[in-house]
């Protein structure tokens, strides 16, 4: 087989990326951009705020000088005159001082610690207006529908949560994570203190925020654990951060800077690299094995309806890791599908189990999984990919089966975290509290709000991606009538659910939910 991208032909809609073009937006300057876009190509056309692609020059740097007088540190950004930005509030080019503290929070999804918690997790995440989006009209009813669907998915959830051992690991290893950073940005000469923010389970964004008051932080890196910036993901703890600031007079005036994605960054392609170079090894006969990057799946509605670049960054990710392997000589077949997706809406495409299938059939006789939208071994790597892909791949006819781990706390890529927090320094950014307009989005100049307003302006309702629709949210039954009838039942559901009485109950069917 040749080398190269291979086409799936699970990969046919229109919507596939099939061809694997590099999105127009995405340059080859920016390419090489070593700093993380503070904002997307995509985010520029459409903000015209800031006026470039690369926010840092790749000759900026940082240097430490020593007063000899106080002997007090102090970091300069080196260089930061080259900007070019039509924000220029947005970079503070002032020295950090001592009395500065600097904290940094890192977001990330958090997961079930026992199987008791499955549930209540599960509710949490479909309370979550960016994963589930109602028409406004129905706003109410996000509660009650994240009860109604989180008990109806807990057994399938609990079951593949007892097989990886009864929980999660993803707090063990983000707290990993957090320390291995911290300890790096303390080597680096950046004495910053690393905080943990789960969207959905402990510790909650809200209790790292609370220590972050308590501890006096003055200036706050955000940095979401997610290399690539999804509306479902990192804009979902962004716009909960959003609104935590807004009520906040101590938050309002804190200093802060987001990270939006990072998965351009020259550590973290190159630690990618380094883990796929291994684990070809492994293989006899390494040249023939295809290269098969599995991504974390979304519904199509949110790049396609609410501007989602997750898809975009995804491309420009898997072509990096590819030019990386090149430049190492290695050659193999490669292909990007998407994975876990849940209910009956479109998802991305190809999706994964489809690809798996298609490969098995074109005769590849080798695969390599390379999760690459998480830093960390979850659920869907421990259960989805080395148990139910590998099995349907052994079924389809491929026969020597790898898998790359997750970057966990790989020391390169914990480095290149430290790089990226102390080269957004200088962004961080006050807010203007007596500036009214300033206040109401807050948006610290380039931070937290702008990023939101630009990927996901209009906050449209999108196609709720669960379960509960499968027997009924249909293309036909895309009408508002058709909504708000569809809402009727499932509020006739819940009821039934909540006082135990109702036809399905006369009919024998809901006990087997509970
Ligand atoms: C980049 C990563 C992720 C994207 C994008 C994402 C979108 C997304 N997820 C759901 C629904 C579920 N996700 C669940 C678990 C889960 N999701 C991610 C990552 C992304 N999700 C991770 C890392 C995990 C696992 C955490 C862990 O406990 O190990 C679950 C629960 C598990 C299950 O029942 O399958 C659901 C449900 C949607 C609907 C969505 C986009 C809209
Ligand atoms: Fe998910």
């Amino acid at each position: 087989m040749r080398s190269g991208r291979i086409q799936s032909s699970a990969s046919c809609s229109a919507s596939s990326s099939s061809t694997f073009p590099h999105p127009p937006c995405l340059s080859s300057a920016s390419r090489h951009c070593k700093f993380p876009r503070l904002l997307s190509p995509r985010a520029l056309s459409l903000s015209q705020r800031v006026s470039r692609n690369c926010l840092v020059p790749e000759t900026s740097q940082f240097s430490f000088s020593k007063q000899s007088s106080t002997n007090k540190k102090r970091l300069f950004p080196v260089n930061v005159g080259a900007l070019v930005t039509s924000n220029t509030e947005a970079i503070s080019t002032g020295p950090l001082v001592d009395e500065e503290k600097i904290g940094v929070l890192l977001l990330n999804l958090g997961g079930p610690e026992t199987l008791d918690d499955v549930q209540p997790f599960l509710f949490n995440l479909f309370a979550d207006p960016d994963i589930i989006r109602l028409p406004r009209l129905f706003r109410f009813l996000q509660k009650p529908l994240a009860q109604f669907i989180s008990v109806l998915r807990a057994p399938k959830s609990k079951e593949g949560y007892a097989s990886i051992g009864g929980g999660s690991p993803l707090r063990r290893i983000t707290d990993d994570q957090a320390e291995e950073l911290r300890k790096s940005l303390w080597a680096k000469d950046v004495p910053a203190k690393v905080y943990v923010g789960m969207r959905y389970w402990h510790p909650f964004t809200e209790e790292a925020i609370e220590q972050i008051k308590k501890d006096g932080i003055t200036k706050l890196v955000v940095l979401p654990l997610y290399p690539q910036f999804s509306i479902s993901t990192s804009g979902s703890s962004l716009r909960l951060l959003e609104s935590i600031f807004r009520d906040d007079e101590y938050l309002v005036n804190m200093q802060h800077t987001v990270i939006p994605s990072w998965y351009q960054r020259e550590g973290y392609i190159k630690s990618m690299a380094n883990l796929i170079e291994k684990e070809l090894q492994k293989f006899d006969r390494p040249e023939k094995v295809v290269i098969f990057f599995s991504a974390h799946g979304v519904p199509l509605a949110y790049v396609e309806e609410a501007g989602d670049p997750y898809k975009a960054e995804m491309e420009e990710c898997v072509d990096l890791i590819i030019e990386e392997l090149e430049k190492r000589k290695i050659t193999n077949a490669y292909t990007l599908a998407y994975q876990s997706r849940v209910g009956p809406v479109e998802w991305l495409k190809p999706y994964t189990d489809d690809t798996i299938v298609d490969l098995g059939r074109k005769g590849v006789k080798g695969l390599l999984a390379v999760p690459i939208s998480f830093v960390s071994e979850h659920i869907e790597t421990l259960e989805e990919i080395d148990v139910e892909y590998k099995e349907l791949a052994l079924e389809s006819g491929i026969q020597n089966w790898g898998r790359v781990p997750a970057l966990g706390c790989e020391p390169m890529f914990i480095s290149d975290l430290a790089d990226a927090v102390i080269e957004s320094l200088p962004y961080v950014g006050a807010m203007a509290v007596s500036n009214l307009e300033a206040r109401q989005s807050l948006v610290p100049l380039g931070s937290v709000e702008e990023l939101l307003a630009t990927y996901d302006s209009q906050r449209r309702e999108l196609p709720a991606p669960v379960t509960v629709w499968e027997w009924g949210w249909t293309k036909s039954a895309e009408t508002w009538n058709g909504r708000a009838a569809m809402l009727a039942v499932l509020v006739l559901l819940l009821l039934e659910v909540t006082t135990g009485e109702g036809f399905l109950h006369q009919w024998g069917i809901l006990p087997l939910f509970h």
